[in-house]
């Protein structure tokens, strides 16, 4: 298991709230938000947990332990990039096409029980009841994005597209690159500016990337995580989960009596 971080090597999550805007949710005629885009493992999904478990089992059959450091370097990117980062950082005795065969093998079993997060639900609905135009940017190629979605077509028809960076030939590079959110953006029928979007991460590529690519991002990161570095990144703002986010705090509509907490 990973060894979690000893208080003062983090900040707290009280500490970092609504209150904790930047410069960039605090200016005085805020940039409106007009589009949305999520990403969706670990955010929209609670998938990070089956490829923990699993990296974890497949490393310790090497000697080697699949650490929160190694995990947080691997979370977002796209499927070959990640799997490069396990084996150099780990040095596994194996190629990437062996460990991408063994990873893939063991998804595919778990990953279509895959869950929601808390406020995840509850936000889309919102947004999509008041005609937000909403996308998904994520890591997944179509084959995860296939299993992690499948028992949820529901949820998925409230996004105008779902851009999957491990296999659209237009995003050359996965996150922490921009690439995935500036395709994102550019393929809304109205392509808005990048100032315009707001984006949804869990992983600090993630959030590294919509700050490159001139977002705004709300970030929700794992327990694990040093919120100083998502803070140093340029987060707009952390949570500890979608459910503490107040849409009317990015000038999107509040929440009314039609915002149900779960309805999954
Ligand atoms: O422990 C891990 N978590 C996440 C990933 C990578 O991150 C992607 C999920 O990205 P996102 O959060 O952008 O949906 C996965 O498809 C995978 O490529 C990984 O390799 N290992
Ligand atoms: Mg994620």
């Amino acid at each position: 298991m990973f060894q979690g971080r000893t208080s003062n090597s983090r900040l707290d999550f009280n500490s970092i709230t609504m209150a904790d805007h930047t410069d960039a949710s605090r200016e005085k005629a805020p940039v409106p938000v007009t589009h949305v885009i999520f990403d969706l493992d670990g955010l929209l999904l609670n998938t990070e947990i089956f490829y923990t478990q699993i990296l974890e089992e497949y490393c310790i059959k090497y000697g080697k332990a699949f650490t929160w450091e190694v995990k947080q370097r691997q979370m977002g990117r796209k499927e070959r990039e990640a799997a490069l980062v396990a084996i150099e950082t780990l040095r596994l005795p194996v190629t990437v096409d062996e460990y991408i065969k063994h990873v893939r093998q063991e998804l595919t079993h778990v990953l279509p029980t895959c869950k929601f997060l808390p406020g995840a639900v509850k936000l889309v609905q919102h947004l999509h009841r008041h005609k937000i135009p909403m996308a998904i940017a994520t890591g997944s190629d179509t084959f995860f994005f296939g299993k992690k979605t499948m028992n949820h077509k529901d949820f998925l028809l409230m996004f105008q597209h779902h851009v999957l960076a491990s296999d659209d030939p237009e995003v050359k590079v996965g996150k922490p690159a921009p690439d995935v959110f500036l395709v994102c953006a550019r393929r809304f029928p109205d392509a808005p500016d990048p100032k315009n979007c707001l984006v949804f991460e869990d992983a600090l590529n993630g959030v590294q990337a919509a700050v490159a690519a001139g977002m705004r991002v709300v970030a929700v990161p794992d327990e694990r995580a040093d919120l100083k570095e998502f803070k140093d990144s340029g987060a707009t703002l952390i949570l500890k989960s979608l459910l503490e986010f107040d849409p009317s705090s990015f000038q999107l509509p509040p929440y009314d009596s039609h915002s149900n907490d779960e309805a999954h």
